[in-house]
């Protein structure tokens, strides 16, 4: 079976390095011209899928847009994680989970077994809990090739007062979370199954990047104010392993699908210019 990273580090060769976010605000339903239900949910989604699953390396859907509908939007999430797999995108399910172990047994169980009606090729998942409060999650996504994305610097102002504290061995918890997931992809061939997030909006911190060998999720680009241009500062050491993701910059364009399709490519021209190639 083929692991999560070297899937994601062949989907990133032939489609480019671009994670394109569904993100359906009530702003965007109606920017649309779509209602702010089920069925404006349901036909902004299949618009995206049209439009980019067939060409976008990662699409990540985030799930609090479909929960504030209840049952009927979680509908609407599994049928378009089910038509985004279909047309090729990896999907990255942005949930954000953490709980103590039990829990995120359960949550494993949801998200990265494949007989779940929820079953993604990846989830985000939140380290205050500690690091390996995650590891039922690390080790079904290892199981059946799928991948956890582990929040380490957020792209969000406030993220830096808990991220950038120091613990006694005098590391920043954000780099005890960096350092915890080098460890599980030691020996990671192209890229490892467990990646980070590092938002693209928080400038040089001096944390360092370059052993994590696993994929690193960049959002915080176009609507909160990060730029292609500012990958590098950020990512420093860690540049071949961005994946630049991109939500309401690429969302705007629609609903036309040759205006999502060439804001989609906009974003990708920019970040590969921006990472020089890697
Ligand atoms: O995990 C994420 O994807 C995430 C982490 C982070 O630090 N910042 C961040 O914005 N996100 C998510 O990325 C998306 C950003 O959306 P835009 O600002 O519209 O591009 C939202 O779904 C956020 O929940």
């Amino acid at each position: 079976m083929e692991s999560f990273g070297d899937r994601l580090h062949r989907a990133m060769a032939q489609r480019g390095p671009l994670c394109v976010g569904i993100d359906p605000h009530p702003g965007l339903l109606t920017r649309w011209g779509l209602t702010d239900d089920v069925d404006g949910l349901e036909r902004f989604c299949r618009t995206v899928v049209e439009a980019l699953g067939d060409r976008v390396a990662v699409v990540k859907p985030q799930s609090a847009f479909f929960e504030r509908f209840g049952a009927r939007g979680v509908a609407v999430l599994e049928s378009t994680i089910r038509q985004l797999r279909d047309s090729g995108s990896l999907v990255l399910l942005d949930v954000k989970r953490g709980d103590i172990g039990s829990t995120v047994a359960a949550y494993a169980s949801a998200y990265l077994d494949p007989s779940s009606p929820l079953y993604v090729d990846a989830v985000t998942a939140s380290p205050y809990l500690g690091v390996m409060s995650l590891a039922p999650m690390f080790e079904l996504a290892a199981t059946h090739g799928g991948g956890v994305f582990v929040l380490a610097l957020t792209s969000n102002p406030e993220g830096a007062a808990v991220q950038h504290a120091r613990g006694a061995d005098g590391r920043t918890v954000a780099q005890a979370v960096i350092d915890e997931i080098a460890q599980l992809n030691r020996g990671a061939q192209t890229m490892g199954s467990f990646g980070l997030v590092v938002g693209a909006t928080i400038g040089d911190t001096g944390h360092d990047l370059s052993a994590v060998r696993g994929p690193l999720l960049a959002p915080g680009l176009g609507a909160q104010g990060g730029t292609a241009a500012a990958l590098r500062t950020v990512f420093g050491a860690g540049l071949p392993w961005v994946l630049p993701s991109y939500s309401r910059e690429v969302l705007h364009a629609g609903p036309d699908v040759g205006a999502l399709r060439a804001a989609a490519q906009r974003a990708l021209t920019d970040c590969r210019a921006a990472l020089g190639g890697s």
